[in-house]
This record gives structure tokens, sequence and C-alpha cells, in this order.
């Protein structure tokens, strides 16, 4: 556990542990407090029981001249008052404590997931194809919120009742070491047995608990984005019963997590007030008056009404950490990405495209496949301002090359050249900057038209002449003038659902051509078209030969029939 936590703090940013540090001062600060209300009960008591004390105690006649009193009553409530003061302060510095404590464990859980998804989406393409991302989601969403509440939570409860537990301890030590230690190890002793029994428990279903909360994102996130097969396929009953399944095994796993966490506090209570009706009985039998009993019971009594929950609050929270390990286990690479990213600095550098691309040698097979090469030996030149169509049977890597030139993937062997200078990671996102590219599927957002022709810019700085100019040149203008409630401010559903296949083609050709692309990439992006409207967007297309480079794959030779070369793959 001890390596679990220091891996935790491995993965803090240094702000989050600067503000750690702070939260914990303010523990300990805390713990002192208590201990202090503690103390404050003893002399209180000790008057109480026996107003001669005041002469027989040093402390007591110091205080006693300290509050000017005029006799044991008033001094009585002094030091009621004293100590009433002081425990209210305590309760009211825990409040400040716990709210510290949960506004930095809160604000913790929107830093992880916002670092998280920063780190995702700052990987390459390729990484996507080897993730599924219902898990990534579930990582960001889901298992950053179990850290928060059952590792970092339960590590910052650990710590603050740990120092509650040492200053009680400490406090009974000055009084009586040796009933100190006996009570230090009756506590250590009962709740290490108990934790030693139900640990393998614990790692067991915490591993069974974040495999079964896997599975319930991936049944939501595929029954909900494949919904028109779902139902068509009658497979509804398939993932409820799939979500199902695992649901209630992540349900069952949290009840069994708490009763595990909780059983001690029932035990412990009984066995806490057995000690002290033994004590009393042993003060009793051993000759001493009431008035000696009265203020070691209830230091005890006082110090046991502090330090049992505190215990048990060790307790909950080492098994909540032990059951959070295979959370953090998954999570612990995620975080790592960010240092692989840290480490390769690179720097960025500009592409100017003013003669051509030039793609040398190219050989690529897909990571999970590399027996199986979808390009190999790969020679190509496109001029500026030319257009080359790109034919070929499906399955003959015609995607393929194009997310390589796109720079999404990266070939194993070979070279790609604008103008003269080779496409690399430090001037990728240059190059990217200058294409347009209409993948086969377009994505759209659940958002306006003019947010999706605009994507990724935010709302305030669209350019709508651009947009219009743009849209008319898609085609797709008239359609949202004429047919659409709100023109280019309507919204158009979850993946452009509002929208036919075509409708959602030509939002993608006018997104592509937005930001005013140097050279543009399609991929068969007329092929939802009917006749009349695929020539129509391909007359506009081509009206942009001479003016833009265009890489253009299509399946009919027609759609590519004016390009000024074809090349066709997998001859
Ligand atoms: N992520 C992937 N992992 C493994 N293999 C893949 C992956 N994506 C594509 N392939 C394989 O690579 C080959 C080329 O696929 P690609 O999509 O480039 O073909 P295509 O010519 O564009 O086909 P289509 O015309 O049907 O779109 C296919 O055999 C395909 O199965």
């Amino acid at each position: 556990m001890i390596r679990t936590l220091m891996q935790l703090w491995q993965i803090l940013t240094p702000l989050d542990k600067r503000k750690l540090l702070l939260t914990l001062i303010l523990v300990m600060l805390m713990a002192v407090i208590e201990a202090a209300g503690v103390v404050s009960i003893m002399p209180f008591l000790a008057v109480l029981s026996n107003p001669d004390s005041i002469e027989t105690n040093r402390f007591l006649s110091y205080f006693y001249q300290l509050f000017s009193s005029h006799n044991p009553q008033q001094f009585i409530m002094y030091l009621g008052l004293t100590s009433l003061f002081v425990v209210v302060f305590s309760a009211y510095f825990k409040i400040i404590t716990q709210y510290t404590l949960n506004r930095f464990s809160s604000l913790q859980r929107h830093y992880f997931s916002t670092r998280l998804l920063n780190i995702y989406l700052r990987q390459n393409y390729e990484f996507f194809l080897q993730r599924n991302s219902s898990i990534l989601s579930k990582n960001i969403l889901s298992e950053v919120d179990q850290l928060i509440w059952t590792m970092i939570i339960p590590t910052l409860t650990l710590i603050s009742f740990a120092l509650v537990l040492i200053a009680m301890i400490g406090l009974l030590l000055i009084y009586n070491p040796v009933m100190a230690l006996s009570t230090a190890t009756v506590l250590g002793g009962f709740y290490s047995i108990i934790y030693w029994l139900v640990r393998k428990k614990l790692n067991q279903i915490g591993a069974s608990f974040t495999e079964a909360n896997a599975e319930r994102y991936q049944s939501c996130q595929e029954a909900l984005g494949g919904i028109k097969d779902v139902i068509i396929n009658d497979a509804k009953q398939g993932y409820i019963d799939n979500f199902e399944q695992y649901s209630r095994v992540f349900a069952q796993h949290i009840a069994t997590r708490d009763t595990l966490g909780q059983i001690p506090l029932y035990i412990i209570e009984t066995v806490g007030y057995g000690c002290l009706i033994i004590l009393a009985i042993i003060l009793v039998m051993s000759g001493k008056d009431v008035s000696h009993i009265l203020p070691i019971l209830g230091l005890y009594g006082f110090a046991a009404y502090r330090m049992l929950p505190a215990a048990q609050n060790i307790y909950r929270a080492i098994t909540q950490i032990k059951f959070a390990q295979p959370v953090f286990d998954i999570l612990k690479p995620e975080f790592a990405l960010e240092q692989l990213e840290n480490n390769s600095p690179m720097r960025k550098q500009n592409i100017i495209f003013s003669r051509g691309i030039c793609i040398e040698n190219l050989s690529f097979a897909y990571p999970n496949r590399l027996d199986r090469p979808v390009l190999q030996n790969f020679n190509c030149k496109v001029a500026k301002n030319s257009s080359i169509g790109i034919v070929g049977k499906s399955g003959s890597g015609k995607s393929t090359l194009m997310d390589i030139m796109l720079g999404l993937l990266q070939a194993q062997q070979g070279k790609i050249y604008v103008d003269d200078v080779e496409l690399t990671q430090e001037n990728i996102s240059s190059w990217q900057s200058i294409v347009g590219y209409v993948p086969q599927s377009i994505y759209l957002a659940d958002k306006s038209v003019a947010e999706n022709i605009a994507f990724g810019v935010p709302k305030t700085q669209i350019d709508m002449a651009q947009i219009e100019h743009v849209a008319k040149q898609a085609q797709i203008h008239d359609f949202v003038m004429q047919q659409l409630p709100q023109a280019y401010d309507t919204i158009v559903g979850e993946r452009g659902v509002m929208l036919s296949g075509g409708q959602r083609q030509r939002l993608g050709i006018a997104r592509a051509l937005y930001k005013n692309p140097q050279i543009l990439f399609m991929d068969e992006a007329t092929s939802a078209l009917d006749i009349e409207t695929e020539q129509t967007v391909n007359e506009a297309i081509q009206s942009l030969n001479g003016q833009k480079t265009m890489v253009i794959i299509a399946h009919r030779e027609s759609a590519v029939a004016k390009c000024d070369r074809i090349l066709r793959l997998g001859k």
C-alpha cells in the first residue's frame, strides 16, 4: 500500500503536491487542537470532583490565580467555559479543515480528468486505433472518480485520523504509559487482524469491480452508438442483459467493500465500552476514591470517544485504498503517457508548400497486422495545384495512403517530402494546418450548421461570409437557407441525425474548404450523393482545379475522370 501511495504522489503535479502539503498542515493542526480539547476536560473534572486539588495541584493553583477566581465554583465555571471554548473551536477548525479537504479532493478530480483528456487528445492517431474509446471515456470520467473517492480521500482521511490517534495516544502516554501502550496494542492488534482477514477479498473484488465498470461503459456506448443496428437486429435485450450483469457486479462489490470497511466498528465500540467499565472496576478495587477515578475515566472516556472513530476511519480508509489498487493500476500507465510526451520536447517547424509532394519507397502495415503490409515500396509525386485521383479495389489501401499523407499514420519505411522538406513530427502540425480533409464518414457534432462547418473555431470567431462561400461551393447553401428552420444556426443533432447522408457529406466538404486549404484530400467525398448532386459537387470541386492541389479517392472512375492523373492501387 505504501508503494501505491508513493506512486500516487509521483503522478501529482508540483502544484498539486504543494496544495496537498498545505492541506496536510491544516490536518496536523486539527489533530493538535483536537488533543487540546481532550486535555481541557481534565482540570475541569479534577476540580469538579475534588475542589481541594486547587491547592494541591500547582497547575490548578496557577490557573486559579490567572483567572482571578474568587471561589472554587467560579473557577469550575471558568474551567468549564475554557474547555467548552476549546471544544467549540476544535469543532469550528474541523469544519474548516474538512472543507479544505473536500475542496482539495474535489478539485483534484477536476484536474485529473482534465489532465487525462489532455493527455489522450495529444496522442497520435495510431494510439486511438488501438484503444477503445469507451474505455478512454471511462478512465477520464469514472476511474478518476474512483481514484478520488477510494484513494485520495481515504489517504487524506487516513493521515488526518492517524495524527488524531497519535496525538491521543501521546496524551495518554504522558498520563499513564502502560495504559496508553495497552490501548494502542489492543486497537492496533484488533484492526490489523481484521484487515489481514479481509485484504485478499478486497483485492479480488477490487479487480472484478474495475472489469465490471469497463463492461458497463462498453455496453452503453455500443448500444447507444449503434442504435439503428441495435433496433433492426433486435440486439436490445442482449445489451440490456450484458449491462445488467456487470452493473449488478459493480453495485454488489461496492456494498461488500463498504460492509468490510464497517464491520469492526460495532465490535470495537462494545470492546471500548467494556474496557472503560473494567478500568472503573480496577480503579475502585485499588481503593481510589471517586475524586481520583472521575478525571481518569473522563480522560479515557473522552479519548476513546475520539480514538475509536479515528481508528475505525483509518481502517476504513485502508480497506478503500486496497480496493482501489486495480483502479490505480489502470490509471498509472495513462498518466505515464504524459511523461513520455514531456521527455521528447518537439521543435515546431513550419512547412512551405510551393512545388509539390513526393512519396518515396513507402511501406506500411498496421501495428496489429505487421505480417500483412498494406503498402509496399510505394512511390508517387503530386505537383502543386494539380489533381490526382486514386482508385482501386476495396481494401487496396487507398484510405491508408491518405492517412499517411495526412500525417495521421506513420509509415514503417519510406519518406514523404513537401517540396524538399521531409514530413516529420516536428512539422506535421504545420502541414495539417494547410490541408483540408473530407473523410469517408463525416463526423458531425451536436451543434449548429455553422459550427460544424467551422469545426473547432470558437463560435464568436466564425466568419459567416466564409461559411456561406464554402457552403455554396459544396452545393449545400440553398438547402441550408431554404429548408433548415434556423438556417446556419440550426442544430444538426447528435452525429448529424437530422441530415441525410448526402447533406452530411456536403457539410464535410464545406468544412474542409472553410480553412481555405492549399491541399484538399477527399476520401470518397461524393459517394453518398445522387448522380445529379454528385455532378454539381464534382463540378464545384473541379472548378478549384489549378487553384488547389487535390488528392481524391473514389470508387467510381467517373468521379475522378477530370483529375490530371489517376493512380490505381492494388494492381
Ligand atoms: N486499424 C486497422 N488495423 C488493421 N488493419 C486495418 C486497419 N484499417 C484498415 N485495415 C486494413 O488495411 C487494408 C486497407 O484498408 P483501407 O481502408 O486503406 O482500404 P481502402 O482501399 O480505402 O478500402 P475502401 O475502398 O473499402 O475504403 C484493409 O485490408 C483493411 O482491412
